[in-house]
């Protein structure tokens, strides 16, 4: 059974990356839509995989490192790009949510990226 949340971000951020004159090396901001996908039984007795208010609870000190900042100034972010982003959710939320099954990234309303258990246990395996 898979559960899922959706959180909103607001920030800024600019692709240092990107060639000379690309629109996304200016800064610029997003409301990232952020979903956190869950896996796992639903419990004999709760009915439920995990207490969504429990999974907002485990993501709020991922949220305020994120959201009304400048991207490019946290840690493992300076190249924050949805991909990038999707990977770092992932990596900070999964100590606290076990079961994090994926983790979608809307940058706009037509882009984003998403970051899955199977790209996880690739990385670690050094696939
Ligand atoms: N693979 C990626 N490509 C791009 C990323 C990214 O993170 N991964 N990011 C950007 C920019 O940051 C940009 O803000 C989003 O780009 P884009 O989807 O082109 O934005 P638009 O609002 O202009 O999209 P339209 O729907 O085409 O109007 C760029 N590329
Ligand atoms: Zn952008």
């Amino acid at each position: 059974m898979h559960i899922f949340k959706i959180f909103t971000i607001e920030a800024a951020h600019h692709l240092p990356k990107v060639p000379a004159g690309h629109k996304c090396s200016r800064l610029h901001g997003h409301s990232f839509r952020i979903e956190l996908h869950v896996a796992g039984p639903i419990g004999e007795d709760t009915g439920w995989v995990m207490d969504f208010g429990d999974l907002k609870q485990a993501f709020a000190p991922i949220y305020d490192q994120l959201d009304h900042h400048y991207l490019n100034d946290i840690e493992g972010l300076d190249n924050p790009t949805s991909e990038i982003l999707a990977r770092w959710i992932y990596h900070k939320t999964l100590p606290r949510v076990p079961g994090l099954d994926q983790v979608v990234v809307h940058e706009t309303c037509t882009s984003g990226a998403s970051y899955r258990r199977k790209d996880y246990l690739a990385e670690q395996v050094g696939a």
